[in-house]
């Protein structure tokens, strides 16, 4: 029986691959968007088509301002995604999200500044929903997965994307923990409203591998990263595989996948044929001819 989900994996600092993928096989896809980060690892678990890109590219080479998320999500689409699921290392602004703990994003404060946040633009003007930026029904499906592979879960956060690459000062971690957010990250914007913009469902898995520095004493780098992500790959490798494993047999509509049903604005004798041609994938649906 062939399943009716085709999820994306998008793979953060520590997670260039996935184990268990019968009939493997890294397949470059061509976007429009430019180059992705690197070729997606195409196969199978069960009867679920998986399809998993290493957001920084396999040997981390790719800096998180640096990353052609388009290309990336352009590329999971036209591979067949029809939903995403990411992981990210996180920093953590709130005591009981320890170090360790993996956090299920519900909500975004965007601060990144330097990078191309949309597919869209003059020639066909869109602006998509973003008030709940995630897929409620993968999001819990990634928290049951997580704690039935025994990890430990917070729900409901919040994530502040920052531009990067330095981590925050002290002053900017203390007042992110005042604008509500509850974790920190430099890549799941505008990873996550791109997701949307191509009508694909999304969930990020934060996995927490430090405090940041809003605690007294304490200041994040990248070895006290990695070696928390080494502790807690295994886990997340399992949770992933129970998480495809649950997927249901059928594959109800989501309301996002229609998500630019009312957000195109632009009169069709103003598109801009040179700019749809590039939204073949993200867009498809809406731009072939009926
Ligand atoms: C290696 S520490 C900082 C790095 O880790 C996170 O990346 P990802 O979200 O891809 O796991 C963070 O956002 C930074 O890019
Ligand atoms: N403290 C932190 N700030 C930004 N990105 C991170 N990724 C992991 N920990 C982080």
């Amino acid at each position: 029986m062939v399943s009716p989900w085709t999820i994306g994996i998008i793979g953060g600092s520590g997670l260039y691959a996935i184990e268990g993928l019968e009939e493997a096989q890294w397949i470059p896809v061509d976007s429009p968007w430019g180059k992705p980060s690197d070729e997606i690892l195409c196969g199978r678990i069960g009867d679920v088509n998986v399809r998993f890109l290493p957001r920084h590219g396999r040997g981390h080479p790719i800096s998180p301002g640096d990353l052609n998320a388009r290309a990336n999500i352009d590329a999971l689409k036209r591979a067949g995604c029809t939903d995403i699921l990411a992981i990210s290392a996180v920093g953590s602004l709130r005591e009981q999200i320890e170090p360790g703990r993996f956090a299920v994003v519900e909500q975004f404060i965007d601060r990144t500044t330097s990078r191309d946040n949309s597919f869209f633009g003059t020639g066909f003007v869109t602006h998509v929903s973003m008030a709940d930026p995630v897929c409620p029904r993968l999001s819990e499906m990634a928290a049951t997965a997580i704690a039935g592979a025994k990890g430990k879960v917070a729900t409901g956060a919040t994530y502040l994307a920052m531009e990067g690459p330095q981590f925050s000062t002290r002053a900017e971690s203390r007042m992110y923990r005042e604008w509500g957010a509850d974790v920190i990250g430099m890549t799941a914007m505008p990873e996550a409203k791109l997701a949307r913009e191509a009508e694909l469902p999304y969930a990020l898995i934060g996995m927490v591998t430090d405090y940041d520095c809003w605690k007294d004493g304490e200041a994040v780098d990248v070895g006290k990263v990695v070696a928390q992500m080494q502790k807690n790959s295994q886990l997340a490798r399992e949770a992933v595989v129970r998480f495809i494993n649950a997927l249901p047999a059928e594959r109800e509509s989501s309301p996002i996948d229609f998500a630019l049903e009312d957000a195109i604005i632009t009169a069709p004798d103003h598109h801009d044929p040179a700019l749809l041609a590039k939204l073949d994938a993200v867009a498809g649906r809406l731009l072939a001819p009926r």
